[in-house]
């Protein structure tokens, strides 16, 4: 809710009204990522996720009414994957590789 008249990207916005940001339109959008819909994992490497990626990462919200539990939820989530890798044999359905198949590497024997 906007707290007082401002201007957000050449738009008048009016005090009070309620602003909505579209996370899914920021997570894929192709001037603040390198393929935005690949699955690139490394592109996260190095980077402090904490403060939001600069705010185009955004999964848990951001700012006064951010997600509470984020740090539970992350442990969580990776818990339940290491879980499933560890309790299950894996293999492709579909063997198209991609570019950005790291199996090679990490995966051999
Ligand atoms: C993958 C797991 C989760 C995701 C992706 C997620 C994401 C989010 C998002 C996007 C919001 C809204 C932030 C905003 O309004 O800007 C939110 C709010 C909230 N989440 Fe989560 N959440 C997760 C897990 C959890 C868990 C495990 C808990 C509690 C144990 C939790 C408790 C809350 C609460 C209480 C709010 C409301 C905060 C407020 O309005 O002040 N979330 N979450």
């Amino acid at each position: 809710m906007s707290s007082q008249d401002c201007e957000i990207a050449r738009f008048n916005i009016p005090e009070g009204t309620m602003l909505l940001g579209n996370a899914w339109a920021i997570h894929r959008d192709p001037n603040l990522w390198e393929d935005p819909t690949t699955f690139k994992p490394e592109r996260f490497q190095g980077v402090d996720v904490d403060v939001c990626y600069n705010y185009k990462y955004i999964p848990f919200g951001v700012g006064r009414r951010a997600c509470p539990r984020e740090g539970l939820a992350s442990h969580v989530i990776q818990l339940a994957i290491a879980s499933l890798i560890q309790c299950f044999e894996w293999e492709r359905i579909n063997e198209k590789k991609s570019r950005y198949d790291r199996r090679d590497r990490y995966c051999r024997g």
